[in-house]
């Protein structure tokens, strides 16, 4: 893999035959067709990612994007950036909620700074540093072309690696303080809406901060005029390092046939612009929860994805994301232990024979 054009290029379709095969055999087990709902779906898409009419999973990761955001001089989060390389320390000590919920469903956690504004050295981190923070997007572009691509393609190359030590499946994560103000940011000018919709509380700001916000957002948009019709201009423009380096990942998981699970606002961002970099790449893609973050039901609608979960979280780090894991295991699981009517003896419906 080496530039950018050459990635999309791979990125093919779901296997048709596979997806027909995984609904013969879906409306073969014992159950009234259709009957395990969403499971079903799961199932098929699966089925379309890999290839196979029965899908076997192996080792799952979330890979947690780490950044910096150079809007953050302009008072947009309710806390301070040093939060981002403190919980960077915290994620590699295990001591995070996508830590422990990440052991419950046992997968491994990824931590990958991508961009933090700090020297970071710890024999579990992933160092892909592209620059320290990005600049401030209220005043100038958050980053050039080439620091975009270049953080996009460490996601691919990271989610490669995994691929290549027998990781099957993965999650997105990231921390960063300040992100959900480019991720509103993305949100508006990729879908042409109002910032007043697309802006959200991130931390946990108050009206008149979020306000703010808001005019810093408007702000940005308007000083760099980022073009719609180019994804990653959008994201140099007004994105973030560890935004760019998500989308990387889902672009890498698509590329290499694996299912990748969205978490929240920004990593739902980050999958927006992936799929309008790469259409096929969203076929890819599993929503896990809804977030609170205003905005994040408009944002998976853009891409058309439809949340697992609704359990009023707003964190990021891939909390709601590995929580879903098991849910896509549990479809996994009904293809491969699930008896047919016929061997097991049961009577199908009356109108069939
Ligand atoms: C202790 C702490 C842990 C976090 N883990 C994720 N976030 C989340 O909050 C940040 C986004 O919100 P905003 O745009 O308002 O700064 C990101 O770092 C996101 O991952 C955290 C935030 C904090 C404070
Ligand atoms: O949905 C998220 O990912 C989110 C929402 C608020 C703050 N941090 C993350």
């Amino acid at each position: 893999m080496n530039t950018l054009e050459q990635m999309i290029s791979g990125i093919q379709p779901l296997k048709a035959e596979a997806v027909e095969a995984a609904s013969l055999h879906l409306d073969s087990l014992t159950k009234p067709p259709g009957s395990l709902g969403r499971l079903e779906d799961v199932a098929r898409q699966l089925a379309g990612i890999s290839g196979r009419t029965i899908p076997e999973l192996g080792k799952k990761a979330v890979i947690v994007m780490a950044g910096d955001h150079g809007v953050c001089e302009e008072g947009v989060s309710a806390f301070p950036a040093e939060v981002t390389p403190q919980m960077v320390l915290n994620f590699l000590n295990g001591g995070a909620a996508v830590n422990v919920l990440a052991r419950h469903t046992g997968a491994d956690v990824v931590c990958v700074d991508i961009g933090v504004n700090a020297d970071l050295e710890h024999p579990q981190l992933v160092s892909r540093k592209v620059r320290k923070g990005t600049r401030n997007m209220a005043v100038e572009p958050a980053m050039t072309e080439q620091e975009t691509v270049d953080a996009i393609l460490a996601g691919v190359e990271i989610v490669e690696e995994l691929v290549g030590k027998g990781y099957t499946m993965f999650a997105t994560g990231e921390m960063g303080i300040g992100n959900t103000t480019p991720s509103s940011a993305i949100l508006a000018v990729l879908t042409g809406t109002d910032v007043g919709v697309t802006v959200g509380r991130g931390t946990g700001i108050d009206d008149e901060r979020m306000r703010h916000k808001q005019t810093v957002i408007e702000r940005a948009i308007e000083r760099n005029r980022p073009n719609a019709d180019q994804p990653v201009d959008v994201l140099a423009k007004v994105g973030g390092l560890e935004i760019a380096g998500l989308t990387g990942v889902i672009l890498g998981a698509a590329l290499h046939r694996c299912p990748v699970i969205i978490d929240g606002f920004i990593s739902s961002a980050a999958a927006l612009v992936a799929s309008r970099i790469a259409p096929h790449s969203t076929a890819y893609m599993l929503a896990s929860h809804l977030s609170q973050e205003q905005g994040h039901a408009l944002l998976l609608e853009a891409i058309g994805l439809s949340p697992m979960l609704r359990m009023d979280m707003r964190l990021g780090e891939g909390t709601g994301a590995v929580l879903a894991f098991p849910l896509i295991e549990a479809a996994a699981k009904i293809m491969q232990e699930m008896a047919t009517f016929s061997s097991a003896g049961v009577s199908t419906a009356l109108d069939s024979e």
